[in-house]
Order: C-alpha cells, then structure tokens, then sequence
C-alpha cells in the first residue's frame, strides 16, 4: 500500500482540471507572496492538455484568483518531452505554447528540452537538459549524495500524467530509463511513440515539494489499483512522491479499482 497518498476524486477531467489548477494557483501565489521563486514541471498528454485549457480559461475570463499569480515570474520545467524539433505539434512544450504567449513568459523561464536541430542525438539533448537544471539549481551536483530529509525540495510542484501502462513521464515499466539515477534520461526506443524522448529520473521527480498524479479514464485504473495496494509494486507511478505532499487526482472511472473506502 502506498503511504501518505492523497487522493482527490472528481466526476470528469474538467473538474479535476479545474481543482487542480485552484490548488496550483494558491501553492504559486503562497510562494510567490513570501519572496520566493515558483516552479512548476508541466507533463504532456491528456492532462497537459487540460491543464492548458484551465490555465486558458481562467485568463480569458479574468478570473480574480488566477491573477493572483505572477505567471511571467514562474518557471516552466517539463518532466518528459518527445525529441522531435521545437514547434513540432508532437511536443509537450507545445501545448503551453497559447499560454505563454498570451502570459508573457519570457523565453530564459521556459526551460524546453532542446529538439534536434539544436542537438546531436537524444543522449545529447537529455545531458544539456541536465546541465539546464544544474545550473538553475546549483545544489543538484551534491544532492543524490545527502539524505532525503535534510534536502530543500527543487520545484514546487510536478504535474504527471499516468500511462495505462503505469508509466509517468517517459519512465516505462520494464524499462532502463525507469531505474536510471542522476538528473535525466534519454530514450531512444519507448513504447509510446516517438521513440525519441528525455525524461527526469524517479529521482529527479523526487526531488520536489509536491508531486501531483493526474489521471482520468478506466483504462488507467488497474495499474492505479496495483500502485496503491502493492507494496510490490515496479510501476513507475509507484515510485514518485513529493517531499512534501503526494497527491492523486483522478477522475472516479480511474478510481474504479482502488480499494473500497477509498472512493
Ligand atoms: O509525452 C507524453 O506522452 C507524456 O508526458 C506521458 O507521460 C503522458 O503524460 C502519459 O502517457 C499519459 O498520457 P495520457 O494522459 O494522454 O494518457
């Protein structure tokens, strides 16, 4: 069974992208009003995409609380992204593209995984995303050394879909990538297309105050029920948890076998 798992529970993806994004606005704005320097990992996919279409939504109805948030201050990571050029419609930085755009972020905040134009293989690309995080994140080059405990967490939060495979980020069950330790990884033979990918590390994804698992849909329920009740368990999604909070968003069709009680 995993420990200290929050669970939240919604009817469809739109309420769950809904609350989710209220619960990102006011751990943003927090950070921001004390003096600090917010990050977020944004995760491709179904829920990358909905987390745009929220974020969207809420500007373009002026919402007060969204404006609660210096967005153009906050700083875009991505937990996984496909090595295909930048501006290709493949690309998880893409789905952000409206939002940053119409927020103002400027480029230094958006920390894109290069594509290949500007790279020479993806072991390439996956080792300059890696010096991109040491560089913002100086403490890094000691960090996997020192106990868990005594560590600043790194982003705020990290958003991760969830494969029905039980893969987060390009983290694939059975995979070498899965068990690689250090900042990132880069693949070239993963299961969902592209081949082609970076990803952060389980330890890497560990690293943040508040790790955030979201996703909707029956076919993700097994190896959602599997995660949550194995002690066993390999699935990636049974390996990452935030320093400070763990928190599963799911929609109920998800949820469906998770274990009585719990929805
Ligand atoms: O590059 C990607 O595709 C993702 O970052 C990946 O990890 C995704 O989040 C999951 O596969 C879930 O995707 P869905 O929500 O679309 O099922």
């Amino acid at each position: 069974m995993l420990q200290n798992v929050d669970l939240r529970l919604f009817p469809d993806a739109d309420r769950l992208a809904a609350e989710m994004v209220a619960a990102l606005i006011g751990v943003l704005a927090r950070r921001q009003q004390s003096g600090g320097t917010a990050s977020i990992v944004c995760t491709g996919g179904s829920m990358g995409k909905a987390f745009a279409a929220r974020l969207m939504e809420l500007h373009d109805r002026n919402d007060e609380t969204f404006f609660t948030v210096d967005w153009a201050a906050v700083h875009y990571w991505f937990g996984d992204e496909r090595y295909v050029p930048v501006g290709d419609p493949e690309r998880n930085d893409g789905l952000l593209a409206e939002f940053f755009a119409t927020a103002k972020v400027p480029a230094e905040n958006i920390h894109r995984v290069l594509g290949p134009e500007d790279s020479d293989d993806v072991t390439d690309s996956a080792y300059a995303y890696a010096e991109q995080l040491r560089a913002a994140y100086p403490e890094l080059t000691e960090r996997f050394a020192s106990e868990r405990d005594e560590r600043t967490p790194i982003f705020d939060v990290v958003m991760l879909g969830v494969g029905p495979d039980g893969h987060v980020a390009s983290l694939f069950p059975g995979h070498p990538a899965a068990q690689s330790t250090g900042v990132t990884v880069g693949l070239s033979d993963s299961p969902k297309p592209p081949p082609e990918r970076v990803s952060l590390t389980t330890e890497m994804i560990n690293s943040a105050a508040r790790v955030w698992i979201l996703a909707t849909g029956a076919e993700k329920a097994p190896v959602l029920a599997e995660a949550f009740t194995s002690e066993a368990s390999e699935l990636p999604v049974s390996k990452v948890y935030g320093a400070e909070q763990t928190m599963w968003w799911l929609d109920h069709a998800a949820a469906e076998k998770l274990p009585r009680g719990e929805h």
